[in-house]
């Protein structure tokens, strides 16, 4: 028997830090959504008890570090479970680019192995094992639109922002998720107005929306990558309505209500940089 699962790709409309835990964690206060830009996960019996990983992607590792490899790993132990597993994952998200690829893989391998197995896990139980293979994971178990806490894995829904387009630039240079949190100054730093965020995700008001995003990590990262801020300038001026950089970067998203500025922006910087995507925001 063979299991598929979509694992799409999120943006931080707000990402805001607030302190830095003993546990070397940072809490967060953060809005993400996911976006119609997703890698595949097929699970497929194997005799024996290995779990396999094949990735279409050459430099993804194949091994234990993979995080479908990890929620599997953990799903065995926890259930008892003395079989064997292939697990393939066509990728699409560009990886280590702050669009939590790795992560939805994760949680796509969890929902994939539930039905594969015929577990019967509750949603409580995935998000348990979720958040035991990273931050990231039990958003992308839920998906949707919500506010996340925590170090990230405490996931309340909120209602999904109004429809619009999602144009994606990630420079050529790939970021480590740990260096931008131990680089960041909290106090240097900027902090959005996360309940402003969910209020005008409430109200369906695009343009608030728009003039709220922010993201602490950002001026972490536009240190190290200069082309975060040429590409952000760029999408302003080929009229995208809200520009920000996703999670810990270097990937920079344009949002647009409108198709021919979504087709601007994205024709433009086709030439500019080596990914760039034009998705739909999904939400929910
Ligand atoms: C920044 C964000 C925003 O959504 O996304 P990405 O840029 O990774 O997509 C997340 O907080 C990333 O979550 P995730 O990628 O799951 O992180 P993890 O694997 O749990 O942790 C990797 C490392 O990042 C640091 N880390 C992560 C989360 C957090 N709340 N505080 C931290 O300090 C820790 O040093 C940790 O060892
Ligand atoms: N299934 C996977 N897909 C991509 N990267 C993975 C996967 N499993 C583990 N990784 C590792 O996780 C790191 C972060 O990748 P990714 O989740 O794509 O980025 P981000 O945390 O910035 O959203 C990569 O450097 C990679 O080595």
């Amino acid at each position: 028997m063979k299991v598929t699962e979509k694992a799409p790709a999120k943006i931080n409309l707000s990402l805001d830090v607030l302190n830095k835990r003993e546990d070397g964690f940072h809490e967060v206060k953060m809005v993400m959504t996911t976006i119609d830009l997703s890698d595949r996960i097929e699970c497929e019996e194997l005799p024996g008890d290995e779990i396999r990983i094949f990735s279409t992607a050459s430099f993804v590792p194949e091994d234990q570090r993979n995080f479908a490899y990890q929620a599997a790993d953990i799903i065995k132990s926890r259930y008892g479970i003395k079989r064997g597993v292939m697990i393939s994952i066509t990728k699409e998200i560009p990886v280590a680019a702050g669009l939590a690829g790795g992560s939805s893989d994760g949680a796509a391998t969890i929902r994939a192995l539930n039905r594969l197995w015929k577990l019967n896990m509750s949603q409580k139980e995935m998000l348990a094992v979720a958040s035991m293979v990273g931050s990231d994971v039990a958003f992308c178990v839920k998906g949707g639109t919500a506010l996340a806490t925590g170090r990230g894995e405490c996931v309340q829904p909120i209602p999904s922002p109004p429809p619009c387009w999602v144009v994606l630039a990630k420079p050529p240079v790939s970021v480590s998720t740990a260096e931008i949190y131990q680089g960041l100054c909290l106090e240097r730093a900027p902090h959005p107005d996360v309940d402003a965020m969910i209020q005008a995700i409430k109200k369906q008001d695009f343009n608030k929306i728009c003039r709220l995003l922010g993201n602490t990590l950002e001026s972490v990262t536009l240190d190290r990558v200069p082309e975060i801020s040429q590409i952000k300038s760029h999408m302003k001026r080929m009229g995208a309505d809200g520009v920000l950089m996703s999670g810990s970067g270097p990937t920079v998203f344009g949002l647009t209500q409108y198709e021919s500025r979504m087709q601007r922006l994205y024709n433009s910087l086709k030439g500019f940089c080596p990914h760039v995507y034009a998705v739909r925001l999904c939400g929910r």
